[in-house]
C-alpha cells in the first residue's frame, strides 16, 4: 500500500510528542512533516533529543496554523490542557484532521470540565464533535472521524479493566474502588518539586485524592456503558519508576462468578482486539510486562469470602496511555488495520 499521510505534532518536545515521533517514524503509512515547538522553534530536533540523532532529521517549526495546513493532513496535539481547546477549532477549519492527547475534549459537559480542570472549557459545539477514542469500546465511532479526543492515561487503564464487567452487569457499579499508581513520566517533562528525584525516589505518595481530573472521565464512560449514572472512588499514587500505570480495582460481584468466568467474559469482549491481553487464572500483570508497548494486560482474583473481584490492569502511560493509543485511533480513522505500526513486544527487562 503506497498511502502516505503527512502528520504534524504540536508539543513535540514533551514526553507524549517525543513518543509520537518514536512510534510514527516506524509507521509504514505516515510521514512526519512538521514537529512544532513554541519554546525551541528553529532548533534541530536531535539537538534536544540526542536519542533521535540520525533517526529524525529536521528543525522544530513554530506554531502557525497556515504553515501546518500547508505541510500536513493531520495534527497530533500533545499539549497541556487549555491549549487544544483554542487550537482545535482553527486546525479543523483549516481542513486538518486532529487527534488531541489532552483532556480538553474528553468530557462532554463544559461545566464538568471547568469543575475538574479549573479551566475555561471548549465550546459545546466542539465538545460534541470530538469522538472519545477508546478504541476497544468505541472503535466504530472512531472509523472515519476527523477529530479524536484521546483518553486519559489512568482512565484507559481503569476503563479497559472495568468495561466488560460493567456492561455484563457482573459487578455492582456503586461499589467500584480504583486504586491507581503511575510512573513519573505521567506528569510530563516540565520540572516541578513534586517530580524532583529526591522527592520521588524511594517514596510512594498519594495525590489529588478525590480531586483527580480522570474521575469524571471514568464516570462518564462507565455511565455510557451501563446506561445509568455511576460514581467511583479513584485514588492516584506516584511511584518511583519512569513509565507504567497499574490500576487495582475492587467491586462487589453480582451473583456467583468465578475467576474463570471473568476471564472468559473479558476474552469474549476483547476478541479481535490485539492490544488487550487477558491473563490466565492466578497470573496478575506487572507494569514491566507492557513497558514500551501498546498493550493493556488484565488479571483477576475473585474472593469468595468477601464476594469481591479484584481486577488488575496495567499499561505504559506514554504508549497505550498517550502516543500509542493516538496512533491506534489514527489507524481506525484512516481505515487501516488497528495494529499498523504498533504491534511490537514490550521492552524487557
Ligand atoms: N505523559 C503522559 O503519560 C500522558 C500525557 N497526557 C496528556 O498529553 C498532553 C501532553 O503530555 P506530556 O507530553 O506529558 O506533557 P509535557 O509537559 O511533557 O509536554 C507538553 C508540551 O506542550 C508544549 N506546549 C506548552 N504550552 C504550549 C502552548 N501554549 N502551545 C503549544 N504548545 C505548548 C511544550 O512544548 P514547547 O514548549 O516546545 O512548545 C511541551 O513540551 C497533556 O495534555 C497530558 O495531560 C495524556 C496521557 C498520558
Ligand atoms: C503522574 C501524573 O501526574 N500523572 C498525570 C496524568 C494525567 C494527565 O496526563 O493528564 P490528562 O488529564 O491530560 O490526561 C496526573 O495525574 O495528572
Amino acid at each position: 500500500m503506497g498511502y502516505e499521510l503527512r502528520a504534524a505534532i504540536v508539543g513535540a518536545t514533551g514526553y507524549g510528542g517525543v513518543e509520537l515521533i518514536r512510534l510514527l517514524q516506524a509507521h509504514p503509512y505516515v510521514r512526519i512533516t512538521s514537529v512544532i515547538s513554541t519554546s525551541s522553534a528553529g532548533a534541530a530536533i536531535a539537538e534536544g533529543f540526542p536519542h533521535l540523532h540520525e533517526i529524525v532529521v529536521g528543525v522544530l517549526d513554530e506554531l502557525d496554523i497556515d504553515l501546518i495546513a500547508g505541510k500536513a493532513d493531520l495534527v497530533f496535539l500533545a499539549t497541556p490542557a487549555g491549549v487544544s481547546s483554542e487550537l482545535s477549532p482553527k486546525l479543523l477549519a483549516a481542513g486538518l484532521k486532529v487527534i488531541d492527547l489532552s483532556g480538553d475534549f474528553r468530557l462532554k459537559s463544559p461545566e464538568v470540565y471547568e469543575q475538574w480542570y479549573k479551566r475555561k472549557p471548549a465550546s459545546q459545539e466542539y465538545l460534541d464533535l470530538a469522538v472519545y477514542g477508546l478504541c476497544e469500546a468505541f472503535g466504530e465511532d472512531v472509523r472515519g472521524a476527523d477529530f479524536i479526543s484521546n483518553p486519559g492515561c489512568y482512565a484507559t487503564s481503569a476503563l479497559l479493566g472495568l468495561i466488560p464487567a460493567v456492561k455484563a452487569g457482573w459487578i455492582d457499579p456503586s461499589t467500584i474502588i480504583i486504586d491507581a499508581k503511575s510512573g513519573v513520566s505521567g506528569a510530563g517533562r516540565a520540572v516541578s518539586l513534586g517530580v524532583h528525584y529526591a522527592e520521588v525516589n524511594e517514596n510512594f505518595s498519594a495525590y489529588k485524592v478525590n480531586k483527580h481530573q480522570h474521575i469524571p472521565e471514568i464516570e462518564q464512560t462507565l455511565g455510557r456503558i451501563a446506561g445509568q449514572e455511576i460514581m467511583t472512588t479513584f485514588t492516584t499514587h506516584l511511584v518511583p519508576m519512569t513509565r507504567g500505570i497499574m490500576c487495582t480495582t475492587y467491586a462487589s460481584v453480582i451473583g456467583e462468578r468465578s475467576e474463570e468466568q471473568f476471564i472468559d467474559l473479558y476474552k469474549q469482549y476483547y476478541e479481535g482486539r490485539r492490544f488487550v491481553r487477558v491473563r490466565p487464572q492466578g497470573k496478575w500483570p506487572a507494569t514491566k510486562e507492557v513497558s514500551g508497548s501498546n498493550f493493556c494486560d488484565i488479571g483477576f482474583a475473585v474472593d469468595e469470602r468477601t464476594g469481591r473481584v479484584t481486577i488488575i490492569s496495567v499499561i505504559d502511560n506514554v504508549v497505550k496511555g498517550a502516543a500509542g493509543q493516538a496512533i491506534q485511533n489514527l489507524n481506525l480513522m484512516m481505515g487501516w488495520d488497528e495494529t499498523t505500526g504498533l504491534l511490537f513486544a514490550p521492552v524487557y527487562p
